[in-house]
């Protein structure tokens, strides 16, 4: 028994001393001072080019995190005073982090319109457990893959094909709307179950119905979703996985991801059940049969069908505007089609990678336009004679027949409603801030950028810029008339962002917003309850509102 007791033999000790886990305890010592040593000696460039960069003080090691700790209201509004204060670059320290917020349109471009600064910012991998490698997230040879494949899903010969859809989901979500007539309501929850819903029957080619859930489940579950990630870039203590999957937070999330993936499974798999027995589409169904889409003659170019560009795309020919020449048969298919085609016929694509790139459009393609469709109501709600004008276009168009739906032409020639849309989507971005590692130092004005920053262009302030936008703040359609955009920096206005990775969903969402905007509008008279300046906003992964956005609406004669 005594000799499990304190050993009396002096070389006993020694043994003790010498175990495995004092000897690591020694070691670990000096390899952290090493470690910290060769950080410091390898930050030496990224510190000294920061210290010319203009900027707010901050504490010492814990940089300007403390201005960014608080509410995501208040987070967001002081990323916006700061940037008033310095106009230009500015650069803040959150801990080691550095970060640089640009909003002036020619340092923009310089970011956006290169092939060398396409990574996303690091933050962008808490999306990991939702998208995988989908692409808003994924890099390189396999986002550049992934991308040629998928964008011309996107075109518009394909788009053509989905207005009766559209158009059917429009009429939908209107008499859903009816039983609010009167009354104050979020149009908001209308709107995200609606873009779900458009989102499978078009570009996943499954009928609603077929899910046993319902859009609006599925969208709310996102919302939420997004609020964790959103809390993970605002708590710097839930950065690492570590201390996050020890958190309450990392449960929840377990559990939305579960309500989000298994509707995307259930997609995929009545989609390939569907594929194996040849049939190809839509398997929606829709009582509205809208005019064919006139077949433009072949010398006529489609790359920039008027009307549908939006900022950089307007002026220069991105991999969305591919020329109808260049469309192979095959690449006509929608998105879910091409990818189950591409799949069957060689390696393009694995199925874990056409799961990440449905849970990627289903996100980008609903809470985007959900959003963006929900604040124009509330504009043009507070804006009677805007509302008047786009009504009396849309009769114009259509003859003053409201019972029946635009063709794709007739969306086309909506010309008016397309600036309310655009104004809607220069006041309130869905996406209000863009940002991007930089992988290489670049030059901006006087300053250069070290690599391993993270660029932040704020999308929001840039465009509320008064030199670009006389009074910045008002609700202008005017703005965009061709005439007021003439001689506008291409990079001034970019919701959908710019450049090679700018959005590849752009031309849908401008004809969903048309398609349903137009259709409310034949039907309704808004009025918006909440004042934009009582509003507030949380600057998010999405721009949205901390509590709705209520509007009544009333049957219009
Ligand atoms: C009003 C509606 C929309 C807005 C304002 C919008 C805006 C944006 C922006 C700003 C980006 C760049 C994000 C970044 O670089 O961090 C983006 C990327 C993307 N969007 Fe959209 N989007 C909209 C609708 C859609 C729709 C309808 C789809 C698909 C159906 C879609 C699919 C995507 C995808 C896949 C990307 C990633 C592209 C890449 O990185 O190559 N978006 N969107």
């Amino acid at each position: 028994m005594s000799a499990t007791v304190a050993p009396a033999d002096p070389l006993m000790a020694n043994a003790n001393i010498a175990s495995p886990m004092n000897v690591f305890y020694f070691l670990l010592a000096p390899a952290l001072l090493l470690w910290f040593i060769y950080w410091r000696i390898s930050r030496q460039h990224m510190l000294k080019l920061a210290e010319k960069i203009p900027g707010p003080p901050g504490l010492p090691l814990l940089g300007n995190a403390l201005e960014l700790i608080g509410t995501s209201h208040s987070v967001f509004r002081n990323v916006i005073e700061k940037g008033k204060d310095f106009n230009q670059v500015i650069k803040i320290w959150i801990g080691p982090k550095l970060i640089v917020f640009l909003v002036d349109p020619r340092d923009v471009e310089l970011l956006l319109s290169s092939h060398v600064y396409i990574d996303k910012s690091p933050e962008y991998r808490f999306f990991k457990p939702w998208l995988g490698n989908g692409l808003l997230i994924s890099t390189g040879h396999k986002w550049r893959q992934h991308r040629k494949l998928i964008a011309p899903t996107f075109h518009l010969n394909v788009l053509k094909s989905f207005i009766d859809l559209f158009n059917e989901n429009s009429r939908l979500v209107v008499e859903k709307m009816h039983k609010e007539a009167g009354k104050t309501f979020d149009c908001h929850d209308y709107m995200s179950e609606c873009t779900v819903e458009i989102l499978l029957e078009t570009a996943m080619g499954v009928s609603k119905k077929t899910q046993d859930q319902s859009g609006f489940d599925y969208a709310m579950a996102v919302m939420k979703m997004c609020d964790i990630l959103h809390l993970r870039h605002r708590k710097m203590w839930l950065y690492p996985d570590l201390f996050f999957n020890m958190s309450q937070y990392a449960k929840r999330q377990v559990k939305l991801l579960d309500t989000i993936h298994s509707l995307t499974r259930k997609v995929i798999r009545n989609k390939k059940a569907a594929f194996a027995t040849g049939t190809r589409g839509s398997l929606a169904e829709t009582s509205i049969k809208t005019a064919e889409f006139e077949k433009p003659k072949s010398n006529v170019n489609t790359s920039t069908v008027e009307g549908l560009s939006f900022g950089q795309s307007a002026n220069l020919k991105d991999d969305l505007d591919v020329d109808e020449n260049d469309v192979g048969e095959k690449k006509r298919l929608a998105f879910l089609d091409l990818l189950l085609e591409s799949a069957e016929n060689g390696a393009l694509i694995s199925d874990e990678e056409i799961k990440n790139q449905v849970d990627t459009i289903m996100f980008e393609g609903h809470d985007t336009t959900s959003a963006a469709i929900s604040w124009i109501l509330l504009l043009l709600g507070a804006e009677p004679s805007i509302q008047d004008r786009i009504v009396e276009e849309i009769d114009h168009i259509m003859g003053g027949d409201r019972d029946r739906f635009p063709t794709m032409k007739e969306l086309n020639d909506m010309k008016y409603l397309e600036c309310c849309i655009k104004e809607g989507l220069r006041l309130y971005p869905s996406v209000p801030l863009i940002a991007r590692k930089l992988v290489e130092d670049v030059q901006i004005d006087d300053y250069t950028i070290p690599a391993g920053t993270t660029a932040m262009i704020v999308v929001y302030q840039l465009h509320r810029d008064p030199a670009v936008f006389p009074n910045p703040d008002k609700f202008n359609p005017d703005n965009f008339l061709p005439e007021n955009c003439r001689g506008r920096h291409p990079y001034a206005y970019i919701p959908f962002s710019a450049g090679p990775r700018n959005c590849i969903g752009q031309k849908f969402a401008v004809l969903e917003e048309k398609s349903i905007i137009s259709a409310v509008l034949r039907k309704y008279r808004i009025e918006a309850v909440d004042r934009r300046e009582n509003l507030t906003l949380l600057g998010e992964l999405i721009l949205r509102p901390k509590d709705g956005l209520r509007i009544k609406i009333s049957r219009r004669e």
